[in-house]
C-alpha cells in the first residue's frame, strides 16, 4: 500500500486547475509501489498519474528525474512524460509535499518473467543508456559503493538477526568489492531500479511497452545497470539462475549498445556490487520499518542468495556470454 498523503476532492480540483488538462473526473490511490504516493488521475483529457513525493526522496535530486523523463520522452523512450503547468512549472507543492503530474503509460508489468521479457527489457536498458548520452543535468549515485559502508553501519548490529554470520558476511564482501571495483568502466545516466515492477508489455509482445519509476536514476557505470537488471529479471523464484534468461537480456542489449570486453570481464563482480546494494537496502528497511507500517519491506534474503551464487562465478561465461 502506498498511499502516505491523503488527498481531498478540494486540494485536486484546485491543483488541476493549475494545467491545462481537462477537469478532474475522478482520482484514485495506486496501491503498488513503496516509496512515493501514486494515484491514478482520470480527467476530461486523458488519465494521468499524479506522484506526490514522499521522504526518502531528496526534493533537491527532482528536477535531474523530472527533466530526464523530459529527455527521454524528446527522444521517443516511453516513459512518463512531466505535466508542465499553465506558467511552464512542473514540480509543484500540493498537501505539503513535492508533486507531479505525468503522463499515464499503458501496458502492465509481467506477472511470470518468461525469456522473452529479458530480451524486450535488455535492449529497453540499452535505448535508455544510449538516449541519455546527452542529458546535461548531473546525479551521483548515492547507492553506490561509495554510499554502501555508511548504510551497512547504521544496520550492521540487525544484520544477523536475519541470518547468523550475515553481518560478517557483509562486511568481508563490501571490502572485497572496496578493493576491486571497476570504476573506469563506461558511465552515463542509469536507471538503477529496473526490476519488473517498473517495465511494462503489452500481452505477448517481446518489445518493452514502457519504462516507469525514475526515482534511483543516477550517473554511474552502464554495466552496473546490466548487472542490477541481470539480478532482477534472471532469478527463478526458487533462487536458480536462468542462463537463458540472461543470455536473452545481455545479447539484446548488445545489440543496442554493445558491451566490451572489458565490460564483459566485470559483470560478475558488477553482479556481486548489484546484489550487496539490494541486500543493504532490504536490510535496512527490515530492521528499520515498524510492525504496523502499511508497507512490508522486501525480504533481503533473496539478495544473500544472488549474492552467493556471483561469489561462486569465475567468469561471465556463467552469464550466458561467449
Ligand atoms: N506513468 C505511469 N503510467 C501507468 N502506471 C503508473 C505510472 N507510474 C506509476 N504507475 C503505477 O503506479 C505504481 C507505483 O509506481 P512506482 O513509481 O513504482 O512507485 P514507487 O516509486 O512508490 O515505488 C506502478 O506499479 C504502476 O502500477
Ligand atoms: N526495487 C527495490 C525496491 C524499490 O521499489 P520500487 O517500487 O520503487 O521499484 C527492491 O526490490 O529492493
Amino acid at each position: 500500500m502506498a498511499v502516505y498523503t491523503d488527498v481531498s476532492d478540494e486540494d485536486i480540483s484546485r491543483f488541476v486547475a493549475e494545467y491545462d488538462i481537462g477537469d478532474v473526473v475522478s482520482f484514485k490511490g495506486i496501491a503498488e509501489g513503496v516509496e512515493n504516493t501514486n494515484f491514478l488521475l482520470q480527467t476530461t483529457k486523458a488519465p494521468y498519474i499524479l506522484t506526490l513525493y514522499e521522504k526518502r526522496v531528496n526534493p533537491d535530486d527532482l528536477p535531474f528525474y523530472l527533466g530526464l523523463m523530459d529527455h527521454l520522452s524528446a527522444k521517443g523512450l516511453n516513459c512518463p512524460t512531466p505535466i508542465h503547468g499553465k506558467d511552464g512549472v512542473a514540480l509543484r507543492r500540493l498537501c505539503g509535499r513535492p508533486a507531479a503530474i505525468t503522463s499515464f503509460l499503458q501496458g502492465m508489468s509481467p506477472r511470470r518473467i518468461q525469456p522473452h521479457h529479458c530480451a524486450g527489457v535488455g535492449a529497453a536498458l540499452a535505448e535508455l543508456h544510449s538516449a541519455g548520452q546527452d542529458f546535461e543535468m548531473h546525479l551521483p549515485n548515492a547507492l553506490s559503493i561509495k554510499g554502501w559502508r555508511s548504510l551497512f553501519d547504521s544496520c550492521a548490529e540487525h544484520a544477523d538477526d536475519v541470518e547468523p554470520g550475515l553481518g560478517k558476511m557483509i562486511g568481508e564482501e563490501l571490502a572485497f568489492l572496496e578493493e576491486n571495483w571497476p570504476h573506469a568502466l563506461p558511465k552515463g545516466v542509469i536507471h538503477a531500479d529496473l526490476f519488473p515492477d517498473n517495465v511494462f508489455f503489452f500481452p505477448n509482445k517481446e518489445a518493452v511497452s514502457g519504462l516507469i519509476d525514475f526515482y534511483f536514476a543516477c550517473n554511474d557505470l552502464f554495466c552496473y545497470d546490466v548487472a542490477i537488471c541481470m539480478n532482477a529479471w534472471c532469478f527463478e523464484p526458487d533462487n536458480s539462475f536462468n542462463v537463458t534468461k540472461a543470455k536473452n537480456l545481455l545479447s539484446h542489449y548488445s545489440k543496442v549498445r554493445p558491451l566490451s570486453d572489458v565490460e564483459k570481464a566485470a559483470l560478475p563482480i558488477l553482479a556481486r556490487g548489484a546484489s550487496l546494494r539490494f541486500l543493504l537496502t532490504r536490510l535496512y528497511d527490515w530492521v528499520n520499518t515498524p510492525k504496523d507500517a502499511l508497507v512490508t519491506p522486501k525480504n533481503p534474503r533473496e539478495y544473500i542468495n544472488k549474492l552467493r551464487f556471483h561469489q561462486r562465478v569465475e567468469n561471465a561465461t556463467a552469464y550466458g556470454l561467449d
